[in-house]
């Protein structure tokens, strides 16, 4: 979990492959209407969310269920909506990539033709809320290298 730029998708599809599980990169769930909304500068709302999220719960109910390992990358900014996925599967496990507002505009720039505009990274950010001390998870810097990312992430997944 975390805003744009913090290195969800980029780490997660590393921690997957480290783990052989398969990988789900939640940007590819979102409907056009969502995509398009991001792409012209405007906030997602908690409706716009919700079928979203609940696409990406399915396939975490159905990983369970196959009691097959599964990483996801998902903003999941509110407890509310870690809520919901929780729901899907109570022994769900959040890592927060956390990090400075300059480092995460930075890499949204760098990285070029993604939908996200960095427009929207306040946004992210004044929903974004930390994990709490009772949800299960981990928080990482994220001016750590992905490689040292994935392996604090195995670590404590044990
Ligand atoms: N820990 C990291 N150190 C250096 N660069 C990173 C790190 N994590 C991600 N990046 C780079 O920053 C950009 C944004 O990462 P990305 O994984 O797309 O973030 P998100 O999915 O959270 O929006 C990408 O160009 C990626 O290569
Ligand atoms: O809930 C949201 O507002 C979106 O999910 C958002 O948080 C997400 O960050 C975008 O899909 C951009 O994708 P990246 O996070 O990969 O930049």
């Amino acid at each position: 979990m975390g805003v744009s730029g913090s290195g969800k998708s980029s780490v997660g599809a590393a921690l997957a492959e480290a783990l052989g599980v398969r990988f789900v990169e939640g940007d590819d769930y979102h409907c056009p209407a969502n995509i398009a909304k991001m792409r012209a500068g405007v906030p997602l709302t908690d409706a716009d969310r919700a079928a979203w999220l609940s696409s990406l719960a399915a396939e975490i109910s159905a990983a369970a269920v196959a009691g097959q390992g599964l990483v996801l990358s998902c903003s999941a900014l509110r407890r509310r909506y870690r809520d919901r996925l929780r729901a899907a599967d109570p022994g769900l496990r959040f890592a927060h990539i956390h990090g400075a507002r300059e480092l995460f505009a930075q890499r949204m720039q760098a990285r070029g033709s993604h939908f996200m505009p960095v427009a929207l990274l306040d946004s992210q950010l004044a929903a974004l809320e930390p994990l709490q001390p009772d949800e299960a998870g981990l928080t990482l810097d994220a001016q750590d290298a992905p490689a040292e990312l994935v392996a604090a992430i195995k670590k404590a997944a044990g």
